[in-house]
């Protein structure tokens, strides 16, 4: 892709050593899990209104500790690699989100691969996975199959189809391959499977559209790119 804009790799850099950093990623993915087991503790609970009330008080006293400074709208995190790395704080993988699954991915033949178990935290209709729920798995693995394949979109558009309710409590697969591209289009199809029941049927399938920004436009969206490789250039 020609006029395509040129992302830096962070975290990798210069404000906080490495080993700084890593600590700071076993921290955050340890917040992380626990807050998960939290959330979904908290939808999963018949405890009694004293209960909740008394936990309501304790997680408000526990929030209060994380005050400080907060990041600015759109100022990437430096344990993150925007767009093609690891995000800690994706709702879909990132170790850090207490709303991500979290999706762990792996690189395939031609495209991705995420696998991930979702539980009541993330139910629709009883027993299965919320529809938009699905749609977040595959839009994030389809513009992460973008940044892959080293042409970075956004979604402009994301037809999905539903076969099959997907169960919760089971191992699912998520693919996304990128099948050609026309200009600053991407186009890009995904899938859910069962790891474990019928792995052959696709239960959710997604055919989406992604576009690359041209730089003026990829400037405007995210400023705090500037900041990263500014960053990365002082190193
Ligand atoms: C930097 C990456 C970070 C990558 C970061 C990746 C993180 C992954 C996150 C998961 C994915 C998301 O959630 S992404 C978040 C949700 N998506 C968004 O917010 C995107 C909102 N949309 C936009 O801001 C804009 O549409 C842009 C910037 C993407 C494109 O605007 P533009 O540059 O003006 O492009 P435009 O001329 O309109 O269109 C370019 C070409 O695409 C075609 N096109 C436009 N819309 C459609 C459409 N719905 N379906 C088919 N084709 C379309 C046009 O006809 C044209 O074709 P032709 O005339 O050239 O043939």
């Amino acid at each position: 892709m020609s006029d395509g804009p040129r992302f830096p790799r962070t975290g990798t850099g210069t404000g906080t050593g490495t080993e700084e950093l890593e600590h700071q990623k076993a921290a955050i993915t340890r917040l992380g899990h626990e807050l998960r087991a939290l959330v979904e503790a908290t939808v999963r609970t018949d405890a009694s209104p004293d209960t909740l009330h008394r936990v309501a008080d304790g997680v408000r006293t526990v929030t209060g500790r994380l005050t400080g400074r907060r990041r600015a709208r759109g100022e990437i995190p430096e344990v993150d690699e925007f767009p093609a790395g690891p995000r800690f704080y994706s709702p879909v993988t990132g170790a850090g989100s207490p709303l991500a699954p979290p999706m762990r991915v792996m690189a395939a033949d031609d495209g991705l691969i995420g696998e991930c178990t979702l539980a009541g935290t993330h139910e629709g209709p009883p027993g299965y996975v919320h529809g938009g729920v699905s749609a977040m798995l595959l839009d994030e693995l389809m513009g992460r199959a973008c940044a892959a394949a080293g042409t970075p979109g956004l979604t402009v558009s994301l037809q999905m189809r539903y076969h099959r309710p997907v169960l919760l409590e089971t191992p699912l697969r998520i693919i996304a391959r990128v099948t050609g591209t026309d200009g600053r289009k991407i186009f890009v199809n995904g899938s859910i499977t069962s790891r474990t029941a019928a792995p052959d049927a696709s239960l959710v399938t997604a055919e989406g559209v992604f576009v690359t920004p041209d730089p003026d436009s990829t400037r405007a969206l995210f400023p705090g790119l500037q900041r990263v490789m500014a960053r990365e250039l002082r190193g």
